[in-house]
């Protein structure tokens, strides 16, 4: 929601704060998520990059799910609290659609200019969540490229409908201020790492320690050794 027309403050305006919100399950939080928060705060000349943890992302199902506070703990992790702010904030908003937090949001900091920041794998998937449009309506998007999932995204219902409101990579400092509806995919160096593969890896080592007592548990209880 932007008041002037180019999003170009007016000689003698005070400039408007830019936060950049990566809102995401973070279970848990990774080296992807710092890399994509960093280079979406320099290109897109944002003054904060909030890691905004998802009390539940509805289209995720719950089974798998670590608990809210053990997820914000990653992303605090991450985070420097100065540029990269971790923040439970949408849950104490009480939403889980970023519709509603938004709303919420564009309403408690009138002073803000926000950029919903995602990776493509979500641009990819932006036209199942709800009121898809009034996000992209409202609030610019800062799309970060993400590996497997660029062609995708671009090739997707959510980037073809919103074809008309794609800006180039070019404008990325000015996105924040820009007239919405605007998107921007940006170009950049890419990281491979996801949660899932995280977790993933997590489970294969816990196996394998498990295997590992189970066979000197064995070897002992069989006498071995002695
Ligand atoms: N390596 C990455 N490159 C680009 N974007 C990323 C990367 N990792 C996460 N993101 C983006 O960060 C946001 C939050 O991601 P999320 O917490 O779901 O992590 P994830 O690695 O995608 O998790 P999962 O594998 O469990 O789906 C999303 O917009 C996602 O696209
Ligand atoms: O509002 C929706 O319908 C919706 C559907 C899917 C995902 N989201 C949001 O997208 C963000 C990224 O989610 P995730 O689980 O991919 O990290 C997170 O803030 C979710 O709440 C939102």
């Amino acid at each position: 929601m932007r008041g002037q027309r180019d999003g170009v403050p007016k000689h003698g305006d005070k400039r408007r704060m830019r936060i950049g919100l990566l809102g995401g399950s973070f279970n848990p939080a990774h080296d992807g998520h710092l890399h994509v928060a960093k280079l979406a705060r320099r290109r897109f000349a944002l003054d904060q990059v909030w890691l905004m943890v998802s009390p539940g992302n509805p289209l995720k199902p719950a089974h798998g799910m670590a608990p809210f506070a053990e997820r914000l703990a990653s992303a605090q992790a991450m985070a420097d609290g100065r540029r990269i702010v971790a923040t439970a904030i949408e849950a104490k908003l009480g939403s889980r659609y970023t519709w509603a937090t938004l709303t919420k949001l564009h309403r408690l900091f009138p002073g803000v200019d926000f950029v919903w920041l995602m990776g493509a794998d979500n641009l990819e998937d932006l036209a199942r969540w709800q009121r898809w449009r009034s996000i992209a309506a409202h609030t610019a998007l800062g799309v970060l490229p993400r590996p497997e999932h660029n062609m995708g995204a671009m090739a997707g219902r959510a980037a073809h409908r919103l074809r008309h409101a794609r800006r180039p990579a070019r404008a990325a400092s000015r996105l924040a201020a820009a007239q919405t509806p605007a998107w921007i995919f940006l170009p950049a160096a890419q990281n491979a790492l996801s949660a899932t593969a995280l977790r993933a890896a997590k489970s294969a080592a816990s196996a394998n320690e498990a295997a590992t007592i189970d066979a000197a548990t064995r070897s002992a209880i069989n006498g071995e050794g002695q």
